[in-house]
C-alpha cells in the first residue's frame, strides 16, 4: 500500500512558459492528480470550452462571485480577473487526492496564507528569448496582449523567490521527470 498524503499544489510562471504543457505532461504520470478550473474574464481561445479550461464569466457575473464569496482567492492577471472557486477545491481535496491549481503569484500567496501546507512551484523558461518564442508560437495572443504578458513575466520572475521549488522548463521531458519526483517527495512526507 502506498502512504500518499493528499496536498495543494500551485504551479505559477509567466505566460507561455510553458504550465500547462507541463501539468497535462506530469498528470499522464500522476492520473490521481486533480486540477481544479478556475473562473475568468478573458475570452475564450479557440479550442477552449466553458467548464474545461475555465468557467468563462461577464465582469458582471465574476463581480457577483465576489460578492457572494465564492472565491477562495482572484485577482487581476495581464488585465483580466481570474479566480479559485472555493466549491472546486473543497469538491476535489474532498476526493481525498492531491490537487493541482495553477495560479498566478498573487492567487498563489494568498493561497499559501490560507493553506500553509500548499507546495509552490514556480515554473521558469530557460530565457526571456526563449519565452518570446514560445508564446508568439503559440499564436494565441494579439501583440498588444502578447506584449503585456512579456512584461509581466518580468516582474513574476522577480516573485520567484517566495516559491517552495522552481523548475527549469527547458526540454519537456526532464522537466515532467523533475515535477513528478517533486510531487511524490512532497506526497510522501
Ligand atoms: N490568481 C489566479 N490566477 C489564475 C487563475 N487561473 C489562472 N490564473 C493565471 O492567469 C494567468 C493567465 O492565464 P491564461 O489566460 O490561461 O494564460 P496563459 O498563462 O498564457 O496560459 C496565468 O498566470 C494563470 O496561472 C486563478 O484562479 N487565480
Ligand atoms: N519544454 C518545452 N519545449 C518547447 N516548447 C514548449 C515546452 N513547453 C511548452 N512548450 C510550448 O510553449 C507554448 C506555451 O506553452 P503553454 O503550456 O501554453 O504555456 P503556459 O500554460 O505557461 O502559458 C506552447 O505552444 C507549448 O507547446
Amino acid at each position: 500500500m502506498s502512504s500518499r498524503a493528499s496536498k495543494l499544489f500551485v504551479i505559477s510562471g509567466p505566460s507561455g512558459t510553458g504550465k500547462g504543457t507541463l501539468v497535462a505532461s506530469a498528470r499522464k504520470r500522476l492520473p490521481h492528480l486533480g486540477l481544479t478550473v478556475s473562473a475568468t474574464t478573458r475570452s475564450p481561445r479557440t479550442g477552449e470550452s466553458d467548464g474545461k479550461n475555465y468557467y468563462f464569466l461577464s465582469e458582471e457575473e465574476f463581480s457577483h462571485r465576489v460578492e457572494s464569496g465564492a472565491f477562495l482567492e482572484w485577482a487581476y492577471v495581464h488585465g483580466n480577473r481570474y479566480g479559485t472557486l472555493i466549491s472546486e477545491v473543497e469538491a476535489k481535496l474532498a476526493r481525498g487526492h492531491s490537487l493541482i491549481l495553477e495560479i498566478d503569484v498573487q492567487g498563489a500567496l494568498a493561497v499559501k496564507e490560507r493553506f500553509p501546507d500548499a507546495v509552490l512551484v514556480f515554473i521558469e523558461p530557460p530565457s526571456l528569448e526563449v519565452l518570446r518564442e514560445r508564446l508568439s508560437g503559440r499564436g494565441t495572443e494579439a501583440a498588444p496582449e502578447l506584449e503585456q504578458r512579456l512584461s509581466d513575466a518580468k516582474h513574476e520572475l522577480e516573485l520567484a523567490c517566495h516559491y517552495d521549488a522552481r523548475i527549469v522548463n527547458d526540454d519537456l521531458s526532464r522537466a515532467t521527470d523533475e515535477l513528478v519526483e517533486l510531487i511524490g517527495v512532497y506526497e510522501r512526507q
